[in-house]
């Protein structure tokens, strides 16, 4: 409008001269009446800026109206900041007096047109009373910050986080529902090595804010500090509302401290390490129910395993067949008495615990049953052609007593269809059948009489297949007289004076990783022990084919030893012989977990693998206990914490791996994460202490959270398993969470990150020559550099090669672009919003420099030595 109006004023006969002349003049006249339109709607800083341009073009051009060399906002900036130098500027004193045209000792000139054109400059001489502004306001103005809601949300839910995570997580562990148990990873999981650490950060931190917190009350209170804007802006206000919100400003500040100090990313950051390495480990077919047992894992002294479906491959197949003392094979099957052969096939079909039948193809046969019966059911169809249906039918049962691993047998009352007599079949352990028989079937199916020099010969014929690490199956048989009848299988009667019908050896392939991967668990410091049902010379040979006993080890005394003896020890005995046993055989469930809690009372860490029932009490006894194979039991599986599809030990050591990758990659993000939260605790406080306001405001703070316990443990976690986590022995379960090498690497970047934050605070803008403002974003992004910088460091604890091995890590890569990306995003949003100052490029390569050199900084502490002894044991001391 003004602008219209001035213009009419203009000449109308456009010389060429005055073209120039009126294009200058509307040039000046427009912006003059855009900036008198701002400064009425924006009375702030942003208003002074634009002012001070114009009042250079004032001075250039000598201005048509009366306005002053300098406006009211720039004089109140002079007073307030009272800067010399600025004063200087304008030429001191008399300067000052000269632009606001006055005299230092007559003062201004006084009349109605002098005081009118000074009013409209800088306003009347009165106090504006400001509108009465409710508590609400105050509420929201103070908190307009969300930051501060948010921290203050997240110190209370992170606390009642804490005391719920302990209880709810038995309920999943019974579920095997992934999807169930992805859910629940997200609210709840247990992370026990961690709490004690996160519990002394904790009182540390709350102290750190609460010292804080009383600086700032005594300040308030003894009226040491510049309550400039309080009492600017209350002035006139009751004297409540301006302790209420000082109160709050004090509030906020310890909450922004606490919020920085309550370390509850690691929680988060161990469960993002937890399900990234689960979500990997599916892929090789295991399956962690218990997130825990991850890192647990990684400290594993012992693995004892079973040999089913751990050592072998769990394929049986009968390769050995003994009746009396004559061994048969495929080319002499038809040498045998068919009438023999018959009782023999009577045994095998109805003492099973289920029926097979001979399909149109000869590689198809169905069968419900363990391993070791499935593999004698298969062979007495495909090789010695047995007819399952027909027997049944010519048989029925009327007592059975299924396997189990106690007993180690099977047996079944049955009549015969023909003459109604009554038999009984047992099949069993080589060492409990025999036990039952006296006499003995020869080759030719007549019964002899088995005196102990016959038992002898019998023994040493299992012990020569046991010894080929063939497991030994005994077939016996009696045929009971009329009074018998009313008997069953729990009779004494039909327990003893047998008749052995046959022997069968059965061999399970060992996996062909399996000698590899004892090795590489061995070698990793970790003992290997065999803990089996099966025979002790059977148990000897797999243990040696497997490399779990050396040749000539198993001669030593008390290396391979027997279930019962074991069980017979006195507590004290089992605790001074547990370590040197490798292989326990003819263990019971009991010996098996017995053997477990001994070792866990020796301070070992002891992870159980096993597949059958009988191995379900020492999977529950053990640290881990991992169920492994894809024919094993459902209640094996519901007892583990780990599941594994495969078959196989290498799957365990893989396990080990990446239990140990897992621990590690923690101990990565705690480093990185504590220095963040140290350097900006430290900052902060001092910051407080000289200036009364931290460097970094609350939604930098939160930002910076946000990167580090998200991205940065991201990229932490995405570290793959390295060899040379198996080449180094145990990293010790008692050991403290942090190491000396970690304090070492922590201090040296805590002390560098300080130095240059508190250099920048203090000295930043005299260093730069730049205003307060881009200090602040300066220091903002040379600390969020320096944690990306700092991240690369995390990634080697002890190596001086940071970046072995980044290529391959594509997701680390990805995630730091991403995050220096997101940095540049925030510094110009946060811009927007008035939080930062634009950045030149100079500028930001010195923060990119500055945050380079804690590279420098790490690789130099790297080269300084280190006591074994943990630091904090010295402040115990
Ligand atoms: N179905 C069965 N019927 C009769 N005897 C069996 C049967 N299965 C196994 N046996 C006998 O019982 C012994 C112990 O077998 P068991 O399955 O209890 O051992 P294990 O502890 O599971 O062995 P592993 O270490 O292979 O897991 C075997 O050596 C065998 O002689
Ligand atoms: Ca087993």
């Amino acid at each position: 409008m003004e602008c219209n109006k001035s213009l009419c004023h203009v000449p109308n006969t456009p010389s060429a001269a005055n073209k120039r002349w009126r294009s200058a003049f509307v040039s000046i006249y427009c912006s003059r009446a855009l900036l008198s339109f701002f400064k009425d709607s924006l009375p702030d800083r942003k208003t002074a800026k634009v002012s001070q341009n114009s009042s250079s073009i004032i001075l250039d051009i000598k201005p048509a109206d009366n306005r002053f060399k300098i406006d009211q906002t720039s004089l109140t900036k002079l007073v307030k900041e009272k800067n010399a130098d600025k004063l200087q500027n304008i030429g001191g004193v008399d300067g000052v007096a000269s632009t606001l045209e006055t005299n230092v000792e007559f003062g201004i000139h006084g009349n109605v047109e002098d005081i009118t054109r000074r009013r409209e400059s800088f306003g009347s001489n009165t106090y504006k009373r400001p509108q009465r502004k409710s508590f609400f306001h105050f509420v929201v103005k103070e908190f307009k910050d969300l930051t501060i809601i948010i921290s203050l949300l997240s110190v209370v839910s992170c606390l009642a986080f804490d005391m719920m995570h302990n209880e709810t997580l038995a309920g999943w562990y019974e579920d095997e529902s992934i999807l169930a148990a992805l859910f629940l990873l997200v609210v709840i999981s247990a992370i026990i090595r961690l709490n004690k650490l996160t519990s002394s950060i904790r009182k540390v931190g709350l102290a750190i804010a609460f010292l804080a917190l009383v600086v700032l009350l005594v300040r308030y209170f003894t009226g040491n500090t510049e309550d400039e804007c309080i009492i600017e802006e209350f002035h006139g206000n009751k004297k409540k509302f301006c302790v209420m919100v000082r109160a709050m400003q004090i509030l906020a500040t310890a909450t922004t401290i606490v919020e920085l100090v309550i370390p509850k990313g690691f929680s988060l950051a161990v469960k993002r390490t937890h399900v990234y390495s689960m979500k990997k480990m599916m892929v090789d077919q295991a399956m962690v129910r218990k997130l825990s047992a991850f890192e647990t894992m990684g400290f594993a002294t012992t693995i004892c395993t079973d040999i089913a479906g751990s050592l072998t491959l769990n394929q049986m197949k009968v390769t050995k067949f003994w009746l009396g003392k004559e061994s048969f094979d495929a080319a002499t099957y038809s040498s045998i008495a068919p009438y023999f052969l018959e009782l023999v096939l009577e045994g095998v079909a109805m003492n099973a615990t289920s029926t097979a039948y001979k399909p149109t193809s000869r590689f198809e046969i169905d069968f419900l049953s363990n391993p070791t019966e499935k593999a004698i059911l298969s062979w007495a169809i495909l090789e010695l052609n047995m007819e399952m249906e027909q027997l049944m039918h010519n048989c029925t049962l009327f007592s059975v007593e299924a396997f189990n691993s106690h007993m180690k047998r099977s047996g079944v009352l049955l009549r015969r269809m023909v003459d109604s007599t009554i038999h009984v079949h047992w099949k069993g352990a080589t060492e409990i059948i025999l036990k039952m028989c006296s006499s003995y079937y020869d080759a030719s199916g007549i019964v002899k009489e088995l005196d102990d020099h016959e038992r002898m010969k019998f023994e040493r014929i299992i012990q020569g297949m046991e010894a080929s690490s063939l497991q030994c199956v005994a077939f016996a048989h009696k045929k009971l007289s009329e009074e018998d009848q009313e008997y069953d299988t729990k009779d004494k009667n039909i327990e003893e004076g047998l008749t052995l019908l046959g022997l069968v050896g059965l061999k399970d392939p060992c996996c062909p990783e399996v000698r590899k991967a004892v090795e590489d668990c061995q070698y990793a410091g970790v003992n290997i022990k065999m803990i089996t049902g099966d025979n002790v010379f059977t148990a000897r040979a797999i243990a040696t084919e497997c490399g779990i006993l050396r040749i000539g080890q198993d001669m030593v005394n008390g290396v391979v030893i027997d279930g019962m003896e074991f069980r017979n020890y006195t507590p004290e005995e089992r605790m001074e012989k547990v370590d040197k046993i490798y292989v326990m055989a003819k263990a019971s469930p009991e010996d098996k977990s017995l053997m477990v809690e001994c070792l866990k009372q020796k301070g070992h860490i002891v992870a159980v693998t096993g597949g059958g029932i009988n191995d379900a009490p020492a999977l529950k006894e053990a640290d881990i206990g991992l169920s492994i194979g894809i024919h094993g039991t459902e209640v094996a599986r519901l007892s583990s914490d780990i599941v594994i599809l495969e078959n196989g030990f290498a799957s365990v050591a893989k396990v080990l791996r990446w239990g140990r990758c897992v621990h590690k990659n923690i101990q990565k993000f705690i480093q990185f994460q504590l220095i963040v939260n140290v350097v900006a605790v430290i900052v902060n406080f001092v910051a407080i202490i000289f200036v009364n306001k931290g460097p970094l405001t609350g939604v930098q703070l939160l930002w910076v959270n946000l990167i580090t316990h998200n991205l940065g443990a991201l990229a932490l976690a995405t570290e793959q398993p390295k060899k040379a986590l198996m080449e180094k022995p145990l990293m010790g379960w008692t050991k403290p969470l942090i190491t000396n090498n970690m304090w070492r690497n922590l201090l040296a970047q805590v002390l560098y990150q300080i130095v240059v934050i508190l250099t920048l605070e203090f000295k930043g803008q005299l260093i730069f020559d730049v205003c307060e403002k881009v200090r602040d974003t300066l220091i903002f992004n040379t600390f969020v550099l320096c944690q990306v910088f700092n991240q690369l460091n995390a990634r080697k604890l002890t190596e001086e090669n940071i970046f072995k091995g980044i290529h391959s890590n594509k997701l680390f890569l990805s995630i730091v672009a991403i995050t220096i990306v997101l940095q540049v995003v925030m510094v110009e949003y946060l811009k927007w919003i008035e939080y930062t100052e634009s950045l030149n490029w100079w500028q930001w390569a010195t923060c990119i420099g500055m945050a380079m050199v804690s590279w420098l900084v790490g690789w130099i502490v790297k080269r300084v030595p280190i006591p074994q002894k943990p630091f904090l044991s010295y402040l115990k001391n």
